[in-house]
């Protein structure tokens, strides 16, 4: 399976990059309209109570996720394999998640993201977790292009 993440040069994220040695290491695939990720968290990923995930790993998770599903749409726009050629990078301009319900932290949490508008420097995200099949959050995130230099290190 190919993902996103490891087709991206000078990736340094804390959520995706799979050179961070600290970070959460999500991997996303892109079918050309949608992006899958997969993530099983840990214990110690618990909200105040040990069977609930915790609402800011919910974020970063869906931050990440949504930033390169952005960046996938915008290479296959421009009609490149994603990570050939000049970089596209982009940024989180916004992000609005609503919580919908708790999350079990026995997981997996699935995440889905597709683009509602793709603009020339803004692209906005919209992207569902669920757990075994229960929607538990969803979210608006506004990608917004950057030069590649904003990603070097
Ligand atoms: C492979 C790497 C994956 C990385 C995933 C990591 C995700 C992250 O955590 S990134 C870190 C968090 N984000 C940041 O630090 C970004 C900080 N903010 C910035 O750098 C700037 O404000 C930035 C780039 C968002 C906007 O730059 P700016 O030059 O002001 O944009 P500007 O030209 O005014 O606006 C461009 C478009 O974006 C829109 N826009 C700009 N900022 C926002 C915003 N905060 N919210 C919503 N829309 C916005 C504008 O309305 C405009 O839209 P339109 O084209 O429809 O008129």
């Amino acid at each position: 399976m190919t993902f996103i993440q490891d087709q991206l040069a000078d990736n340094h994220c804390f959520g995706c990059s799979p050179d961070n040695p600290h970070g959460h290491h999500i991997k996303s695939t892109w079918d050309g309209e949608r992006s899958i990720c997969h993530f099983s968290p840990k214990p110690w990923h618990c909200a105040g109570s040990p069977h609930y995930v915790y609402g800011g790993l919910i974020a970063s998770l869906i931050d990440c996720h949504s930033v390169c599903t952005a960046i996938a749409e915008a290479y296959q726009r421009e009609g490149r394999a994603i990570g050939e050629g000049e970089t596209i990078f982009y940024v989180t301009g916004s992000l609005n998640i609503s919580y919908l319900k708790a999350t079990p932290i026995a997981g997996p949490l699935v995440l889905e993201a597709r683009l509602s508008e793709a603009g020339r420097r803004k692209s906005v995200v919209l992207c569902t977790l669920s757990v075994n099949g229960e929607l538990c959050a969803k979210a608006e995130l506004v990608a917004i292009r950057v030069p590649a230099s904003w990603g070097e290190a």
